[in-house]
């Protein structure tokens, strides 16, 4: 699950515990309770982090429990895109601080935020949908085209599941920063994260930034479920034949 700590104005949200952090649907709950938590706790300039313990930031759905029947890959994709629609409203800065390995999903949760810091030594950024037999969906494409500026990278990250280090991330323009290890990362985020709530920006003026950069990802996120991820038959077709 997660836990919620306040440093002064910066909050840290931590995915616990030593396992992969699979997004099922109760660890996603577990994070979007912790952002409303963030919502009113938050009475003035603030900024959310988001790290994870372990040598996994998120490495993915729960593809074992989502299988079991289409519902559940609905009520798992719902979850998940009603998160992104959280992340993308917060009113503040949020900065992942990416301390293990982020996989298509979890990939997708570290893109949400505004500004990637990464340990250098351990962990990837990896979409890895192609290496395991599925098509990305529709909405998971508007976010990499939202954050990630270059179709090369599109290629590489999308078309090649490459397993993106935090260096090479850097050189991608998807990591901001990188850092020797998970201490001087979470130190590095805090710094960042205190600079930012010293602008004492509007958070409501904030959000409507984001939301206005993003119109295009939160278009896609209301997508409608009896069509599914995919906007057409045949991969909903494939996905609940699973
Ligand atoms: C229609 C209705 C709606 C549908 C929606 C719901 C339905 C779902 C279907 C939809 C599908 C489309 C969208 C999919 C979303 C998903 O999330 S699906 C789930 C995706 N998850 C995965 O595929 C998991 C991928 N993860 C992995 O393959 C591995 O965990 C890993 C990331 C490759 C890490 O490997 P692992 O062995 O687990 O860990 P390590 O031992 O740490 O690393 C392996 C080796 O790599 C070395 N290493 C680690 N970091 C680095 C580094 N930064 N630089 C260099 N090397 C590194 C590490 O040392 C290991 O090396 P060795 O020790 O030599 O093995």
């Amino acid at each position: 699950m997660c836990s919620l700590e306040k440093k002064g104005n910066v909050f840290l949200l931590t995915l616990t515990g030593t396992d992969d952090h699979r997004l099922h649907p109760d660890l996603i709950d577990s994070i979007s309770a912790a952002l409303r938590r963030v919502r009113s706790e938050s009475t003035s300039s603030s900024a959310l982090i988001t790290t994870a313990e372990g040598k996994y930031f998120s490495n993915g759905y729960d593809l074992k429990w989502a299988f079991v029947d289409i519902a559940r890959q609905q009520l798992m994709s719902r979850k998940l895109r009603r998160l992104v629609s959280d992340l993308i409203t917060l009113p503040m800065p949020t900065i992942a601080a990416v301390t293990g390995h982020a996989s298509a999903a979890g990939f997708v949760f570290v893109l949400c935020h505004d500004y990637i810091l990464m340990r250098k030594d351990r962990g990837f950024l990896y979409m890895s949908e192609l290496d395991i037999g599925f098509p990305i969906p529709i909405w998971f494409s508007a976010l990499v085209k939202c954050k990630i500026g270059s179709p090369a990278v599109w290629r590489e990250v999308v078309m090649k599941a490459a397993k993106v280090t935090g260096e090479v991330g850097v050189k991608m323009g998807i990591v901001d920063s990188v850092y020797a290890g998970v201490e001087e990362t979470l130190e590095a985020a805090i710094k960042l994260g205190e600079e930012l709530v010293r602008r004492n920006w509007d958070g409501k003026v904030y959000a409507g930034c984001r939301k206005t950069l993003y119109v295009e990802l939160l278009n896609k996120l209301g997508s409608d479920e009896t069509v599914g991820d995919y906007g057409d038959d045949e991969a909903n077709k494939t996905l609940s034949k699973l």
